[in-house]
């Protein structure tokens, strides 16, 4: 087993500031980036510190996998990434894009044009086939499908001899890649997958997974990725611990083991504490 090499997220850098970090011997732009991200549902006694100020730097062209126990604020990080939750302080940066504090109007926009989402629910509509749902974003954006880039992603995830064939007809995995290719065709700043593997079997969760990374490797995608399963948060080049509304620790070129190592560990500093 390797042991797993540990970088440092700068949390130093002036709000609102698009970061750079570390990753082996380069600096790396990030696409994404947050600074004192901090998000509390309801008031008073109650309130629930879901995020108590985080600073991440997410890669350009890299996967980064999100991890932690449950309720350790990894959906609410991604969300507020993404433009689906607002934050109640801080500041997130995407694509150079300052999207905390844009309207509504604003980040319908950015989603549509920036960034790409899975979801564990593959969320595909059942009355068009697979070519059509993984085209749709282009459609409802009226933009215009690039047909060489449809055929490369199409071809990398597989599903050429699948693309008149509706969900219903599709197993859970191919259903899963007509996600990965929708998320991918409009070449997004960003592609944010949110448990992306767990209605699979074993077989799909490796294939879809190959292909997250390979959209990384191949085509220069950013994917970031919320994950329970260290098998998942391996494929990633760098994977992001959480625990109580807090990054706590960080791993580059994870294995399963070294991934496991980490959760084990906050997991005993939790039942200590
Ligand atoms: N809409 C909401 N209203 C109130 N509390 C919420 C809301 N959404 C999330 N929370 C709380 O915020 C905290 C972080 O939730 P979040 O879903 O981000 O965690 P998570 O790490 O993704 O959990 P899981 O792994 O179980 O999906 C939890 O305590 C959760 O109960």
């Amino acid at each position: 087993m390797s042991s797993p090499s540990r970088t440092t997220t700068s949390p130093t850098l002036p709000s609102g500031a698009v970061g750079t970090f570390e990753h082996g011997a380069t600096t790396t732009q990030a696409i994404a980036s947050a600074r004192g991200l901090v998000k509390t549902y309801g008031k008073g006694p109650t309130a629930v510190h879901a995020l108590a100020g985080v600073d991440v730097d997410f890669g350009r062209g890299r996967f980064t996998a999100i991890m932690g126990p449950s309720g350790s604020g990894k959906s609410t990080l991604m969300h507020c990434m993404a433009g689906l939750d607002s934050p109640t302080a801080g500041t997130v940066v995407v694509d150079d894009l300052v999207v905390s504090g844009m309207n509504q109007r604003q980040l319908t926009k950015l989603r549509r044009t920036r960034l790409g989402f899975v979801f564990q629910s593959f969320n595909l509509v059942p009355t068009l086939t697979a070519e059509e749902n993984i085209t749709l974003p282009l459609d409802i954006a009226r933009r215009p499908v690039d047909r060489a880039y449809l055929a490369k992603v199409v071809d990398a995830v597989g599903l050429t001899d699948r693309l008149t064939h509706r969900p219903s007809e599709l197993s859970g995995g191919q259903q899963q890649r007509v996600a990965c290719a929708r998320a991918l065709v409009s070449r997004p700043a960003v592609v944010f997958a949110d448990e992306p593997t767990g209605n699979l079997d074993s077989t799909s969760s490796r294939e879809v997974l190959t292909f997250l990374r390979e959209s990384v490797d191949d085509l220069g995608q950013s994917v970031v990725m919320v994950t329970h399963d260290p098998v998942a948060a391996s494929y990633a080049h760098r994977v992001l611990f959480l625990a109580d509304g807090r990054i706590v620790d960080e791993i580059t070129d994870p294995t399963p083991d070294s991934v496991l190592e980490v959760l084990g560990s906050l997991t005993r500093k939790k039942a200590a504490a």
